[in-house]
């Protein structure tokens, strides 16, 4: 049976996330620590498949995806999936809403509710995860703690929900990437994701790079950068493009980049989605 790895334990998004991809496929979902521990199970061949959060609506992109997927050459992203986010705050039992002083949960859940923490507040505490989180509040029998976790948690874990819809914006979405050790053969695939190292001989390299995919007229539905890491100040693009790898405007998109002198890596090959 194939094991596909997720950011533990139980109760998290990561892990709706998984379920919900893999529904119509017999795997073992595995939880991980952190993301970096789910793409390190790949890497060494412990897991097929690990499903980490990329990008958030609210909080932007998640850096550790992006350096860890870049880190391995053999790592490809082969899907997506986009959980509407639903934020709580869980208590134990019999806690009141007026009596929490702390808010624990994964940053990017704490930056999903900024507004409503400092309403309460209350000083924030840091976990690997919401579910973790949850756990640990659970264990400390504290009245005066709160989790920001799924409702699904609250459930799992024996929580109760002290207030729902918590998060800054009433639409909020967490964009999930499945992704695989070396390519998987796909059939009609409609969006690559390309990591683009600018040639640095010449001035407007970032202008110059989306003129490319405007003048062939491929929509980018995410661009992220990052640091090179090797000098201040330079910087590599993560794109999302609306076609697949071997689409005709993408394959000149892709020679005529390469002939500037950028280096190009094509980080995935995947089936769009819609939120679910
Ligand atoms: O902690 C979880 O439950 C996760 O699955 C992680 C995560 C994230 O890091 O973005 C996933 C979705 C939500 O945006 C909040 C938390």
């Amino acid at each position: 049976m194939k094991k596909v790895g997720y950011l533990g334990p139980a109760g998290t998004f990561s892990e709706q996330a998984a379920s919900r991809y893999t529904s119509n496929e017999y795997v073992e979902l595995l939880p991980f620590q952190t993301i970096v521990d789910v793409l390190d199970g790949l890497d060494s061949g412990m897991i097929d498949k690990g499903v980490v959060q990329i990008e958030n609506t609210i909080d932007g992109s998640i850096n550790l995806t992006l350096d860890r997927i870049t880190q391995s050459a053999d790592l490809f992203v082969q899907g997506e999936i986009t959980l509407s986010i639903t934020q709580c705050l869980l208590g134990i039992p019999g806690a009141k809403i007026s009596d929490i002083r702390e808010v624990w949960s994964i940053p990017p859940a704490i930056a999903q509710c900024r507004s409503f923490i400092k309403k309460i507040g209350a000083t924030v505490k840091h976990f690997e995860s919401t579910a973790s989180a949850a756990e640990e509040a659970k264990k400390s029998g504290r009245t005066d703690v709160g989790a920001v976790a799924s409702a699904w948690a609250a459930n799992r874990i024996g929580l109760q929900i002290l207030a729902d819809q918590i998060q800054d914006t009433a639409v909020n979405h967490t964009r999930f990437v499945v992704v695989t050790k070396g390519k998987e053969p796909l059939d009609f695939p409609d969006k690559t994701m390309l990591l683009i190292i600018p040639c640095q001989e010449y001035k407007g390299a970032l202008a110059n790079i989306l003129n490319i995919f405007s003048v062939l007229n491929l929509n980018l539905t995410w661009i992220e950068s990052r640091p090179t890491k090797t000098r201040l100040g330079t910087y590599q693009f993560y794109l999302d493009v609306e076609a697949g790898e071997t689409d005709e405007c993408m394959s000149k998109a892709l020679s005529i980049l390469g002939m500037l002198g950028h280096k190009i890596r094509v980080l995935g090959i995947y089936k769009a989605s819609k939120p679910v």
